[in-house]
């Protein structure tokens, strides 16, 4: 559809064009580009402090597309899930969500579209928020039920994700109180509520035992098979919570880093020098992202990867 429209447009202006001036045929190409992709960062950097946390991002998510983004603990994938869900504004560079230009357009005429779970939004609610209420607040992307109403429709669809996530039993209690891993699948039960367009888990089973992680894994590759027009991203650090069905992945490591020259001994960094700001060194398919070469430059350390009916883990060598 897009790229039709972008075709016709073309055509319009090549033939002398009708009304259009040729800045409005720039911006509704820019627009009908934008329009394409479910998320789309383009040559992003972030700096903080004078340090450079991350430069020369790059990644095309559309819509439909389940994405990993994998990358070593501090390497900026907060940083840029941030910008992805309008929370920070990249220093250079353009970030487009659902056809929106981060710092153009009002992010409270499209954030409801965004569904987020991060260890930064789960601050955000009041300790005496009823999970229930942390949950269906989505609707209006709102933490803290005020004077809000909702419907018993809302409050069902909450209860059976709540239900769907095994934490059904946490209706009635207190955010403040829930252990670390309810907190974390009363996000993701959040994060889905609206149906949103777009998808974004940043780390979706921290601080959960293995049966914890294990139904969030298994929850997480419900959505990787589904067939719709919502783009999933999920964040993190280690293999085997990378759920089946997930089909790309999005590697960060140092903009330093020969992703493919074979590491034979660890890397040791230097002592109180900041490191090489982080980016995407790769984006692609996920079996072919998810190699020793990629994986041991990634962490600095010689790697094996292995594959055992769809679920990932690596090791030393
Ligand atoms: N506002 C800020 N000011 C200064 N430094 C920052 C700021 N935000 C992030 N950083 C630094 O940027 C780097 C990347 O942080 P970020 O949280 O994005 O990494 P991460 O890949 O999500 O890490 P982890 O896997 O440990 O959660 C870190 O070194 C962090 O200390």
């Amino acid at each position: 559809m897009g790229q039709y429209e972008l075709q016709q447009l073309n055509d319009q202006t090549n033939q002398g064009g009708q009304a259009l001036h040729s800045n409005q045929v720039d911006q509704r190409i820019e627009d009908i580009q934008a329009e394409q992709y479910a998320l789309r960062l383009a040559d992003v950097s972030f700096r903080r402090q004078s340090r450079r946390i991350v430069e020369h991002v790059n990644l095309h998510v559309k819509p439909g597309e389940h994405w990993i983004v994998f990358g070593p603990n501090g390497i900026g994938k907060s940083t840029i899930i941030a910008m992805m869900a309008t929370r920070a504004h990249p220093s250079s560079g353009v970030v487009e969500i659902l056809g929106n230009r981060l710092g153009k357009v009002n992010v409270f005429s499209y954030r409801h579209r965004i569904g987020l779970s991060s260890a930064e939004l789960s601050r955000a609610f009041p300790p005496f928020e009823d999970p229930l209420d942390a949950v269906v607040t989505a609707l209006t992307a709102t933490t803290g039920r005020w004077r809000d109403h909702y419907s018993s429709e809302e409050y069902d669809r909450a209860r059976m994700l709540m239900q769907r996530f095994g934490i059904g039993y946490l209706a009635g209690k207190t955010m403040g109180r829930l252990s670390e891993g309810e907190r974390t699948r009363v996000l993701i039960c959040r994060a889905l509520m609206p149906d949103p367009d777009l998808v974004i888990l940043d780390e979706p089973t921290t601080g959960l035992d293995l049966g914890g992680r294990e139904l969030v894994v298994r929850a997480l590759s419900g959505l990787g098979r589904e067939h719709s027009s919502r783009a999933v991203i999920v964040v993190t650090h280690r293999l085997e919570e990378i759920p089946q069905g997930f089909d790309h992945i999005a590697l960060m490591g140092r903009l330093d880093t020969h992703l493919e020259e074979e590491l034979e001994e660890p890397r040791h960094s230097a002592f109180g020098v900041d490191p090489a700001p982080g980016s995407i060194l790769y984006t692609g398919d996920l079996n072919h992202g998810l190699t020793d070469t990629h994986i041991s430059q990634l962490f600095g350390m010689p790697m094996h990867v292995f594959n055992h009916d769809g679920r990932w883990q690596a090791f030393a060598r």
